[in-house]
Protein backbone atom coordinates (compact mmCIF):
# COMPACT_ATOMS: atom_id res chain seq x y z
CA UNK A 1 0.00 0.00 0.00
CA UNK A 2 1.39 3.75 -0.96
CA UNK A 3 0.53 6.70 0.77
CA UNK A 4 1.78 10.06 0.48
CA UNK A 5 4.37 10.92 3.33
CA UNK A 6 2.90 11.90 6.92
CA UNK A 7 4.88 14.91 8.57
CA UNK A 8 6.80 13.43 11.47
CA UNK A 9 6.61 15.99 14.64
CA UNK A 10 8.79 14.63 17.49
CA UNK A 11 7.75 11.35 19.21
CA UNK A 12 6.29 11.12 21.92
CA UNK A 13 7.29 9.68 25.50
CA UNK A 14 10.12 9.19 26.97
CA UNK A 15 12.25 8.97 24.52
CA UNK A 16 13.12 12.82 25.17
CA UNK A 17 13.17 12.40 28.21
CA UNK A 18 17.13 11.21 30.41
CA UNK A 19 17.20 7.68 31.01
CA UNK A 20 17.16 6.70 34.74
CA UNK A 21 19.06 4.11 35.57
CA UNK A 22 18.77 1.17 38.05
CA UNK A 23 21.04 -1.64 39.86
CA UNK A 24 19.82 -4.83 41.12
CA UNK A 25 22.05 -6.34 43.94
CA UNK A 26 22.42 -10.27 45.18
CA UNK A 27 19.43 -10.01 47.20
CA UNK A 28 18.00 -12.85 50.34
CA UNK A 29 15.53 -14.81 49.86
CA UNK A 30 12.77 -13.59 48.71
CA UNK A 31 9.45 -14.46 49.79
CA UNK A 32 5.70 -12.74 50.33
CA UNK A 33 2.21 -12.98 48.94
CA UNK A 34 1.40 -10.44 45.82
CA UNK A 35 -1.02 -9.58 42.96
CA UNK A 36 1.12 -8.16 40.00
CA UNK A 37 -1.55 -5.67 38.11
CA UNK A 38 -4.25 -6.89 35.83
CA UNK A 39 -3.15 -8.16 32.55
CA UNK A 40 -2.10 -6.06 29.76
CA UNK A 41 -3.65 -7.67 26.32
CA UNK A 42 -7.23 -7.82 28.27
CA UNK A 43 -6.69 -4.24 29.83
CA UNK A 44 -6.40 -2.68 26.36
CA UNK A 45 -9.22 -5.04 25.32
CA UNK A 46 -12.04 -4.25 28.10
CA UNK A 47 -11.58 -0.33 26.61
CA UNK A 48 -11.79 -1.01 23.24
CA UNK A 49 -14.93 -3.04 23.96
CA UNK A 50 -16.25 -0.16 25.89
CA UNK A 51 -16.00 2.02 23.55
CA UNK A 52 -18.35 -0.21 20.96
CA UNK A 53 -21.05 -1.44 23.43
CA UNK A 54 -24.02 0.85 24.11
CA UNK A 55 -24.36 0.94 27.74
CA UNK A 56 -21.59 1.19 30.71
CA UNK A 57 -18.92 -0.76 30.68
CA UNK A 58 -17.52 -1.67 34.68
CA UNK A 59 -13.98 -2.61 34.57
CA UNK A 60 -12.28 -3.67 37.39
CA UNK A 61 -8.62 -4.61 38.07
CA UNK A 62 -7.57 -2.52 34.92
CA UNK A 63 -3.76 -2.11 34.32
CA UNK A 64 -3.03 1.67 34.51
CA UNK A 65 0.27 1.31 33.02
CA UNK A 66 0.87 4.21 30.40
CA UNK A 67 -0.04 1.44 27.68
CA UNK A 68 -3.50 1.09 28.89
CA UNK A 69 -3.72 4.80 29.84
CA UNK A 70 -3.12 5.53 26.04
CA UNK A 71 -5.31 3.23 24.70
CA UNK A 72 -8.20 4.73 27.76
CA UNK A 73 -7.27 8.28 26.01
CA UNK A 74 -7.91 7.13 22.45
CA UNK A 75 -11.26 5.72 23.49
CA UNK A 76 -12.54 9.02 25.20
CA UNK A 77 -11.24 10.59 21.65
CA UNK A 78 -13.12 8.92 19.56
CA UNK A 79 -16.43 9.49 21.57
CA UNK A 80 -16.24 7.45 24.45
CA UNK A 81 -16.83 8.29 28.11
CA UNK A 82 -14.03 7.08 30.25
CA UNK A 83 -13.84 7.22 33.92
CA UNK A 84 -11.78 6.06 36.74
CA UNK A 85 -14.04 5.56 39.24
CA UNK A 86 -10.66 4.04 42.09
CA UNK A 87 -7.90 1.94 41.62
CA UNK A 88 -8.50 -0.30 38.93
CA UNK A 89 -12.04 0.65 38.98
CA UNK A 90 -13.10 2.22 35.17
CA UNK A 91 -16.17 2.96 33.63
CA UNK A 92 -16.50 3.11 29.89
CA UNK A 93 -20.01 4.54 28.29
CA UNK A 94 -20.08 3.53 24.67
CA UNK A 95 -21.22 5.37 21.63
CA UNK A 96 -22.45 1.49 19.79
CA UNK A 97 -20.88 -0.32 17.21
CA UNK A 98 -21.32 2.25 14.45
CA UNK A 99 -20.88 5.44 16.55
CA UNK A 100 -17.10 6.59 16.72
CA UNK A 101 -16.05 10.18 16.02
CA UNK A 102 -13.04 11.47 14.25
CA UNK A 103 -10.55 12.51 16.85
CA UNK A 104 -9.81 16.18 16.85
CA UNK A 105 -6.11 15.66 17.83
CA UNK A 106 -3.43 12.66 16.73
CA UNK A 107 -3.99 9.67 19.12
CA UNK A 108 -0.98 8.91 20.87
CA UNK A 109 -0.21 5.52 21.53
CA UNK A 110 3.17 5.94 23.25
CA UNK A 111 5.16 2.92 23.41
CA UNK A 112 2.35 0.37 22.86
CA UNK A 113 2.16 -1.93 19.47
CA UNK A 114 -1.21 -3.48 21.09
CA UNK A 115 -2.74 -0.33 21.37
CA UNK A 116 -2.08 1.20 17.90
CA UNK A 117 -2.88 -1.59 15.81
CA UNK A 118 -5.94 -2.44 17.55
CA UNK A 119 -7.31 0.72 17.51
CA UNK A 120 -6.34 0.83 13.57
CA UNK A 121 -8.98 -1.99 13.27
CA UNK A 122 -11.28 -0.44 15.57
CA UNK A 123 -11.48 2.49 13.49
CA UNK A 124 -11.51 0.61 10.05
CA UNK A 125 -15.14 0.36 9.65
CA UNK A 126 -16.36 3.84 11.07
CA UNK A 127 -16.79 7.03 9.13
CA UNK A 128 -13.49 8.13 10.67
CA UNK A 129 -10.08 9.85 9.80
CA UNK A 130 -7.52 9.37 12.29
CA UNK A 131 -3.74 9.80 12.81
CA UNK A 132 -1.89 7.28 14.80
CA UNK A 133 1.66 7.67 16.66
CA UNK A 134 3.33 6.65 19.26
CA UNK A 135 7.37 7.33 20.67
CA UNK A 136 10.54 6.16 18.75
CA UNK A 137 10.07 2.53 19.25
CA UNK A 138 7.00 2.35 18.16
CA UNK A 139 7.19 4.43 15.26
CA UNK A 140 10.62 2.11 14.20
CA UNK A 141 7.84 -0.83 14.77
CA UNK A 142 6.35 -2.65 11.35
CA UNK A 143 2.68 -1.49 10.82
CA UNK A 144 1.98 -2.71 7.38
CA UNK A 145 1.17 -6.12 8.58
CA UNK A 146 -2.05 -4.27 10.09
CA UNK A 147 -2.50 -1.91 7.25
CA UNK A 148 -2.67 -4.20 4.52
CA UNK A 149 -5.70 -6.66 5.51
CA UNK A 150 -7.21 -3.29 6.09
CA UNK A 151 -6.16 -1.74 2.65
CA UNK A 152 -8.23 -5.27 1.54
CA UNK A 153 -11.11 -4.44 3.39
CA UNK A 154 -11.42 -0.91 1.64
CA UNK A 155 -9.73 1.35 4.29
CA UNK A 156 -7.69 4.07 2.69
CA UNK A 157 -3.98 5.17 4.15
CA UNK A 158 -4.54 9.08 3.74
CA UNK A 159 -0.42 9.23 4.87
CA UNK A 160 1.90 7.49 6.43
CA UNK A 161 5.94 7.32 6.96
CA UNK A 162 8.37 5.07 5.40
CA UNK A 163 7.47 1.74 5.22
CA UNK A 164 3.93 2.23 6.44
CA UNK A 165 5.06 3.30 9.67
CA UNK A 166 4.20 6.17 12.30
CA UNK A 167 2.58 8.50 12.24
CA UNK A 168 0.03 7.44 9.60
CA UNK A 169 -3.42 8.78 9.11
CA UNK A 170 -6.46 6.00 8.15
CA UNK A 171 -9.47 7.06 6.54
CA UNK A 172 -12.34 4.19 7.59
CA UNK A 173 -15.20 3.58 5.34
CA UNK A 174 -18.83 2.86 6.32
CA UNK A 175 -18.99 0.05 3.59
CA UNK A 176 -16.13 -1.59 4.35
CA UNK A 177 -15.86 -5.43 2.66
CA UNK A 178 -15.84 -8.34 4.97
CA UNK A 179 -12.19 -10.52 4.39
CA UNK A 180 -11.01 -14.09 4.40
CA UNK A 181 -7.58 -13.56 5.82
CA UNK A 182 -5.03 -16.01 7.02
CA UNK A 183 -2.40 -13.92 8.98
CA UNK A 184 1.39 -14.14 7.69
CA UNK A 185 2.56 -14.16 10.84
CA UNK A 186 1.73 -15.86 14.15
CA UNK A 187 0.22 -12.09 15.56
CA UNK A 188 -2.46 -11.31 18.14
CA UNK A 189 -2.40 -8.43 17.24
CA UNK A 190 -2.99 -8.51 13.74
CA UNK A 191 -5.91 -10.66 14.07
CA UNK A 192 -7.64 -8.64 16.48
CA UNK A 193 -6.76 -5.69 14.29
CA UNK A 194 -9.19 -7.48 11.30
CA UNK A 195 -11.67 -8.96 13.86
CA UNK A 196 -12.11 -5.38 15.13
CA UNK A 197 -12.30 -4.02 11.95
CA UNK A 198 -15.03 -6.77 10.81
CA UNK A 199 -17.36 -5.54 13.71
CA UNK A 200 -18.10 -2.57 10.74
CA UNK A 201 -18.42 -4.70 7.60
CA UNK A 202 -21.47 -6.73 6.72
CA UNK A 203 -21.25 -9.69 6.12
CA UNK A 204 -18.70 -12.23 7.83
CA UNK A 205 -15.03 -11.82 8.27
CA UNK A 206 -13.37 -15.31 8.72
CA UNK A 207 -9.15 -14.85 10.20
CA UNK A 208 -7.09 -18.16 10.00
CA UNK A 209 -4.05 -18.70 11.73
CA UNK A 210 -2.13 -21.03 11.14
CA UNK A 211 -0.50 -21.08 15.07
CA UNK A 212 -3.43 -20.10 17.55
CA UNK A 213 -2.37 -17.02 19.31
CA UNK A 214 -3.58 -15.40 22.42
CA UNK A 215 -7.69 -15.12 22.32
CA UNK A 216 -8.97 -12.66 24.23
CA UNK A 217 -10.37 -10.40 21.35
CA UNK A 218 -12.79 -13.76 20.47
CA UNK A 219 -13.43 -14.43 24.19
CA UNK A 220 -14.23 -10.79 24.27
CA UNK A 221 -16.49 -10.50 21.41
CA UNK A 222 -18.49 -13.37 22.61
CA UNK A 223 -18.44 -11.73 26.16
CA UNK A 224 -20.35 -8.98 24.76
CA UNK A 225 -22.94 -10.75 22.62
CA UNK A 226 -21.37 -10.94 18.84
CA UNK A 227 -21.89 -13.87 17.04
CA UNK A 228 -18.06 -15.55 16.61
CA UNK A 229 -17.05 -18.92 16.01
CA UNK A 230 -13.97 -20.33 16.79
CA UNK A 231 -12.95 -23.82 15.00
CA UNK A 232 -9.48 -25.48 14.90
CA UNK A 233 -7.24 -25.13 11.82
CA UNK A 234 -4.87 -27.62 11.05
CA UNK A 235 -2.00 -28.75 14.19
CA UNK A 236 -1.70 -25.99 16.14
CA UNK A 237 -4.31 -23.32 14.32
CA UNK A 238 -7.85 -22.06 14.11
CA UNK A 239 -10.04 -20.69 11.73
CA UNK A 240 -12.40 -17.49 13.28
CA UNK A 241 -15.67 -16.45 12.05
CA UNK A 242 -17.39 -13.50 13.08
CA UNK A 243 -21.04 -12.07 11.61
CA UNK A 244 -20.67 -8.08 11.25
CA UNK A 245 -22.42 -5.47 12.31
CA UNK A 246 -23.53 -7.20 15.67
CA UNK A 247 -25.05 -4.81 18.38
CA UNK A 248 -22.54 -4.87 21.10
CA UNK A 249 -23.78 -4.70 24.76
CA UNK A 250 -21.92 -3.75 27.68
CA UNK A 251 -20.41 -6.50 29.80
CA UNK A 252 -18.17 -5.72 33.00
CA UNK A 253 -14.92 -7.00 32.68
CA UNK A 254 -12.66 -8.42 35.88
CA UNK A 255 -9.10 -7.91 34.71
CA UNK A 256 -6.89 -11.13 35.94
CA UNK A 257 -3.42 -10.38 36.79
CA UNK A 258 -1.24 -10.67 33.90
CA UNK A 259 0.49 -13.48 33.72
CA UNK A 260 3.76 -11.33 31.51
CA UNK A 261 4.10 -9.54 34.48
CA UNK A 262 3.97 -11.96 37.28
CA UNK A 263 7.04 -14.01 35.04
CA UNK A 264 9.23 -11.79 36.67
CA UNK A 265 8.70 -12.71 39.86
CA UNK A 266 8.34 -16.13 39.52
CA UNK A 267 11.97 -15.85 37.31
CA UNK A 268 13.37 -13.89 40.70
CA UNK A 269 11.52 -16.67 42.91
CA UNK A 270 13.24 -19.51 41.12
CA UNK A 271 17.30 -17.98 41.34
CA UNK A 272 17.47 -16.71 44.01
CA UNK A 273 18.18 -18.92 46.64
CA UNK A 274 15.62 -19.58 49.67
CA UNK A 275 13.22 -17.75 48.01
CA UNK A 276 9.33 -18.62 48.54
CA UNK A 277 7.00 -16.56 46.93
CA UNK A 278 3.20 -17.41 45.97
CA UNK A 279 1.54 -14.86 42.84
CA UNK A 280 -2.02 -14.31 43.37
CA UNK A 281 -5.01 -14.73 40.83
CA UNK A 282 -2.63 -15.11 37.46
CA UNK A 283 -4.55 -15.59 34.32
CA UNK A 284 -3.96 -19.21 33.08
CA UNK A 285 -5.09 -18.76 29.91
CA UNK A 286 -3.63 -22.17 27.42
CA UNK A 287 -2.28 -19.68 24.91
CA UNK A 288 -0.40 -17.81 27.51
CA UNK A 289 0.98 -20.14 29.75
CA UNK A 290 4.20 -21.31 27.54
CA UNK A 291 6.74 -19.75 30.32
CA UNK A 292 5.03 -22.33 33.34
CA UNK A 293 5.00 -24.82 30.47
CA UNK A 294 8.85 -24.46 30.10
CA UNK A 295 9.88 -23.92 33.32
CA UNK A 296 8.33 -27.05 34.98
CA UNK A 297 10.41 -28.90 31.99
CA UNK A 298 13.54 -27.33 33.32
CA UNK A 299 12.28 -28.58 36.92
CA UNK A 300 11.09 -25.61 38.57
CA UNK A 301 9.21 -25.76 41.83
CA UNK A 302 6.09 -24.10 41.25
CA UNK A 303 2.60 -24.92 42.80
CA UNK A 304 -0.56 -24.28 40.54
CA UNK A 305 -3.22 -23.74 43.31
CA UNK A 306 -6.34 -22.95 43.95
CA UNK A 307 -7.12 -23.17 40.12
CA UNK A 308 -10.88 -21.72 39.12
CA UNK A 309 -12.29 -19.95 36.40
CA UNK A 310 -13.04 -15.96 37.00
CA UNK A 311 -14.87 -13.60 34.20
CA UNK A 312 -14.27 -16.34 31.31
CA UNK A 313 -10.42 -17.00 32.06
CA UNK A 314 -8.54 -19.71 34.22
CA UNK A 315 -6.91 -18.29 37.25
CA UNK A 316 -4.58 -19.74 39.70
CA UNK A 317 -2.10 -18.74 42.66
CA UNK A 318 1.43 -19.80 42.22
CA UNK A 319 3.41 -20.61 44.76
CA UNK A 320 7.09 -20.70 43.75
CA UNK A 321 10.49 -21.94 45.46
CA UNK A 322 13.82 -21.49 44.58
CA UNK A 323 15.08 -24.33 42.26
CA UNK A 324 18.00 -26.38 40.72
CA UNK A 325 17.01 -25.99 37.00
CA UNK A 326 18.24 -27.79 33.87
CA UNK A 327 18.47 -26.46 30.32
CA UNK A 328 16.00 -28.00 27.72
CA UNK A 329 14.76 -27.13 23.96
CA UNK A 330 12.12 -24.87 23.74
CA UNK A 331 9.91 -25.89 20.51
CA UNK A 332 9.01 -23.58 18.02
CA UNK A 333 5.75 -23.87 18.17
CA UNK A 334 5.33 -22.86 21.66
CA UNK A 335 6.50 -19.07 21.14
CA UNK A 336 2.75 -17.38 20.97
CA UNK A 337 2.18 -18.53 24.36
CA UNK A 338 4.97 -16.77 25.38
CA UNK A 339 6.04 -14.57 23.39
CA UNK A 340 6.91 -11.95 25.95
CA UNK A 341 8.61 -14.40 28.54
CA UNK A 342 11.63 -15.17 26.18
CA UNK A 343 13.86 -12.28 27.44
CA UNK A 344 13.61 -13.86 31.45
CA UNK A 345 13.25 -17.33 30.02
CA UNK A 346 16.79 -16.52 28.75
CA UNK A 347 17.69 -15.23 32.67
CA UNK A 348 16.46 -18.44 34.06
CA UNK A 349 18.53 -20.34 31.17
CA UNK A 350 21.82 -19.00 33.00
CA UNK A 351 21.25 -20.10 36.16
CA UNK A 352 20.01 -23.35 34.67
CA UNK A 353 22.40 -26.26 34.11
CA UNK A 354 23.67 -27.44 30.90
CA UNK A 355 22.14 -25.50 27.31
CA UNK A 356 18.63 -24.21 26.91
CA UNK A 357 17.88 -23.41 23.16
CA UNK A 358 14.89 -21.42 23.08
CA UNK A 359 13.45 -21.65 19.06
CA UNK A 360 11.91 -19.74 16.40
CA UNK A 361 12.06 -16.32 17.87
CA UNK A 362 11.78 -13.96 14.59
CA UNK A 363 8.73 -12.11 16.64
CA UNK A 364 10.97 -10.89 18.94
CA UNK A 365 12.98 -8.79 16.38
CA UNK A 366 9.98 -6.29 16.04
CA UNK A 367 8.91 -5.64 19.57
CA UNK A 368 9.53 -2.69 21.35
CA UNK A 369 13.64 -3.45 20.46
CA UNK A 370 15.09 -5.76 18.81
CA UNK A 371 14.40 -8.53 21.51
CA UNK A 372 16.90 -10.93 20.43
CA UNK A 373 19.49 -8.53 19.88
CA UNK A 374 19.53 -6.87 23.33
CA UNK A 375 18.96 -9.61 25.39
CA UNK A 376 21.64 -11.18 23.53
CA UNK A 377 23.86 -8.04 24.23
CA UNK A 378 22.69 -8.07 27.88
CA UNK A 379 23.82 -11.63 28.35
CA UNK A 380 26.84 -10.88 26.76
CA UNK A 381 27.41 -8.11 29.47
CA UNK A 382 26.88 -9.80 31.91
CA UNK A 383 29.73 -12.71 31.54
CA UNK A 384 26.69 -15.51 30.13
CA UNK A 385 27.85 -17.85 27.34
CA UNK A 386 25.34 -17.44 24.87
CA UNK A 387 24.75 -17.66 20.59
CA UNK A 388 21.99 -16.41 18.76
CA UNK A 389 22.26 -19.12 15.30
CA UNK A 390 19.38 -18.04 13.00
CA UNK A 391 16.22 -17.07 15.26
CA UNK A 392 17.32 -19.54 17.45
CA UNK A 393 18.60 -17.97 21.21
CA UNK A 394 20.80 -20.55 22.77
CA UNK A 395 22.04 -19.88 26.55
CA UNK A 396 24.53 -21.85 28.22
CA UNK A 397 23.93 -21.53 31.82
CA UNK A 398 25.96 -22.30 35.24
CA UNK A 399 25.43 -22.09 38.45
CA UNK A 400 27.86 -18.69 39.46
CA UNK A 401 26.68 -15.95 37.19
CA UNK A 402 28.40 -12.83 37.17
CA UNK A 403 26.23 -10.32 36.08
CA UNK A 404 27.49 -6.70 36.10
CA UNK A 405 26.35 -4.66 33.10
CA UNK A 406 25.56 -1.95 32.25
CA UNK A 407 22.53 -3.87 30.16
CA UNK A 408 21.11 -1.38 27.30
CA UNK A 409 17.28 -1.38 27.13
CA UNK A 410 16.39 0.34 24.22
CA UNK A 411 13.09 2.05 25.18
CA UNK A 412 11.51 -1.92 26.30
CA UNK A 413 9.94 -2.79 29.31
CA UNK A 414 10.81 -6.23 29.58
CA UNK A 415 14.59 -6.14 28.78
CA UNK A 416 14.74 -3.64 31.49
CA UNK A 417 13.23 -5.70 34.36
CA UNK A 418 14.65 -9.40 32.55
CA UNK A 419 18.14 -8.00 33.30
CA UNK A 420 17.07 -6.57 37.05
CA UNK A 421 16.13 -9.75 37.56
CA UNK A 422 18.78 -11.56 36.71
CA UNK A 423 21.21 -9.07 39.12
CA UNK A 424 19.19 -10.11 42.15
CA UNK A 425 21.05 -13.54 41.79
CA UNK A 426 24.44 -12.39 40.28
CA UNK A 427 27.78 -11.75 41.71
CA UNK A 428 28.18 -8.35 41.14
CA UNK A 429 24.25 -7.46 40.36
CA UNK A 430 23.09 -5.61 37.33
CA UNK A 431 23.14 -2.29 36.53
CA UNK A 432 20.47 -1.42 33.41
CA UNK A 433 20.29 2.08 31.40
CA UNK A 434 16.66 3.33 31.96
CA UNK A 435 13.90 1.63 33.83
CA UNK A 436 11.62 4.17 33.29
CA UNK A 437 9.45 2.10 30.44
CA UNK A 438 8.41 -0.10 32.92
CA UNK A 439 5.88 1.89 33.87
CA UNK A 440 4.10 1.10 30.26
CA UNK A 441 3.62 -2.20 31.35
CA UNK A 442 4.03 -3.25 35.02
CA UNK A 443 4.37 0.69 37.62
CA UNK A 444 4.41 -1.07 40.39
CA UNK A 445 7.42 -3.24 39.96
CA UNK A 446 10.30 -1.66 41.52
CA UNK A 447 8.04 -1.35 45.06
CA UNK A 448 6.51 -5.05 44.40
CA UNK A 449 10.22 -6.52 43.89
CA UNK A 450 11.62 -4.74 47.19
CA UNK A 451 8.64 -5.96 49.08
CA UNK A 452 9.68 -9.21 48.13
CA UNK A 453 12.82 -8.68 49.90
CA UNK A 454 14.74 -7.75 46.45
CA UNK A 455 17.46 -4.91 46.04
CA UNK A 456 17.16 -2.50 43.67
CA UNK A 457 17.91 1.38 43.60
O1 LIG B 1 -2.56 -8.91 21.34
C1 LIG B 1 -1.89 -8.60 22.35
O2 LIG B 1 -2.41 -8.11 23.36
C2 LIG B 1 -0.44 -8.85 22.32
C3 LIG B 1 0.09 -9.65 21.34
C4 LIG B 1 1.53 -9.94 21.21
O3 LIG B 1 2.04 -9.20 20.11
P1 LIG B 1 1.96 -9.75 18.59
O4 LIG B 1 0.58 -9.83 18.15
O5 LIG B 1 2.73 -8.72 17.79
O6 LIG B 1 2.66 -11.07 18.63
C5 LIG B 1 2.32 -9.57 22.46
O7 LIG B 1 3.69 -9.55 22.17
C6 LIG B 1 1.89 -8.23 23.02
O8 LIG B 1 2.57 -7.93 24.19
C7 LIG B 1 0.41 -8.24 23.35
C1 LIG C 1 5.36 -6.61 22.92
C2 LIG C 1 4.76 -6.01 23.93
O1 LIG C 1 3.77 -5.07 23.85
P1 LIG C 1 3.23 -4.22 22.61
O2 LIG C 1 3.39 -5.05 21.35
O3 LIG C 1 1.81 -3.92 22.94
O4 LIG C 1 4.05 -2.95 22.54
C3 LIG C 1 5.09 -6.38 25.33
O5 LIG C 1 4.40 -5.90 26.24
O6 LIG C 1 6.05 -7.13 25.58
Amino acid sequence: MSAPSASAPAPSGHGTLPATPATARRSPPLSGRVRVPGDKSVSHRALIFGLFAQGKTRITGLLEGEDVLNTAKACAALGARVTRLGEGEWEVEGVGARGLSSPAAPLDFGNSGTGVRLMMGAVAGQNVTATFDGDASLRRRPMKRVLDPLAAMGVALAAASEGGRLPLTLKGSATLKPTVYETPVPSAQVKSAVLLAGLGAAGETVVIEREATRDHTERMLAHFGADVRVEPHGTHGRRITLKGRPSLIAAPVDVPADPSSAAFPLVAALIVPGSDVTLTDVMMNPLRIGLVTTLLEMGADIAVVAERTEGGERVADLRVRHSRLKGVEVPPERAPAMIDEYPVLAVAAAFAEGVTRMRGLSELRVKESDRLAAVAAGLAACGIAHEVKGDDLIVTGSAGVRGGGPVETHMDHRIAMSFLVLGLASEQGVSVDDVAFIATSFPTFMPMMRGLGAVIN
